[in-house]
């Protein structure tokens, strides 16, 4: 299968977008050339997304930058081909003390994970993992927990809850059913989430949450538990 070209206009209206330091911008190219390569033996992106790869998937996740600017220790859960985690360690390379922890179940996604990280010299840590079962493997003192397309908002906040520490943040990319997944949540979550609007258009936003605490359980269904 002949591996697909980057679009130059596209990568100019990401970086409009989301501007970056030249040698962020350089990591990034050599990420999107590696996993062109690998897309044509593993899925890791929808194929009818290729030709937007920089505003589609790029710019979807350096956009979480700005919502926190100060973060420098990151876990990414479900980062599949890499989005979010791989272009926030490529942003997190030029800083002292930054690191992203990808968290993906799937092992082929995994070693491209690994891969990435290692050309574009990125600092990170792959976790070939099911979420569920191990978040007291995964790294304290997180300043940020990221998630795009992994699973519903409440499994997200469940995940994110022992993780949170004064000062962390959660950050999940949404999309249109977000008002249908807060109010899910929140039947089992007290949660005081901001809503942003995604910089990439579409029906895109993202889920900010900095405090998660467990829904007192309504009377009836604490009888039951009993
Ligand atoms: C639809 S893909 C999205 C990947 C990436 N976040 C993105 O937006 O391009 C979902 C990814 O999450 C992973 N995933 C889903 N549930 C998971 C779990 N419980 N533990 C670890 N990985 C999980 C899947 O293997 C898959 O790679």
């Amino acid at each position: 299968m002949a591996v697909s070209q980057p679009d130059h206009a596209d990568k100019s209206a990401a970086l409009q977008l989301t501007p970056v330091s030249r040698e962020t911008e350089r990591r990034l190219d050599a990420y999107l050339d590696l996993l062109r390569q690998w897309q044509a033996k593993t899925n890791l992106v929808a194929p009818s997304t290729l030709p937007q790869l920089w505003t589609r998937h790029v710019a979807d996740s350096l956009q979480l930058l700005a919502l926190a600017p100060k973060a420098r220790r990151w876990l990414d859960f479900g980062s599949g081909g890499g989005f979010p985690g791989i272009v926030l360690a490529c942003a997190m390379a030029g800083h002292d003390g930054g690191h992203v922890t990808l968290v993906e179940r799937n092992a082929k996604k995994a070693a491209f994970l690994r891969e990435a990280l290692r050309v574009t010299g990125s600092p990170g840590t792959v976790m070939l993992a099911d979420i569920g079962d191990n978040v007291d493997r995964f790294p304290q003192g997180l300043d940020c927990i990221t998630a795009r397309a992994v699973a519903p908002l409440h499994q997200l906040i469940g995940f994110a809850r022992p993780l949170m520490t004064e000062g962390s943040k959660a950050l999940f990319l949404k999309g249109q059913d977000v008002e249908a997944e807060l109010t899910d949540a929140t039947r089992y979550w007290k949660i005081d989430p901001q809503l942003h609007a995604s910089l990439t258009g579409g029906h895109g936003w993202i889920v900010e949450i900095d405090r998660i605490e467990r829904q007192a359980l309504p009377t009836a269904s604490k009888e039951a538990a009993q």
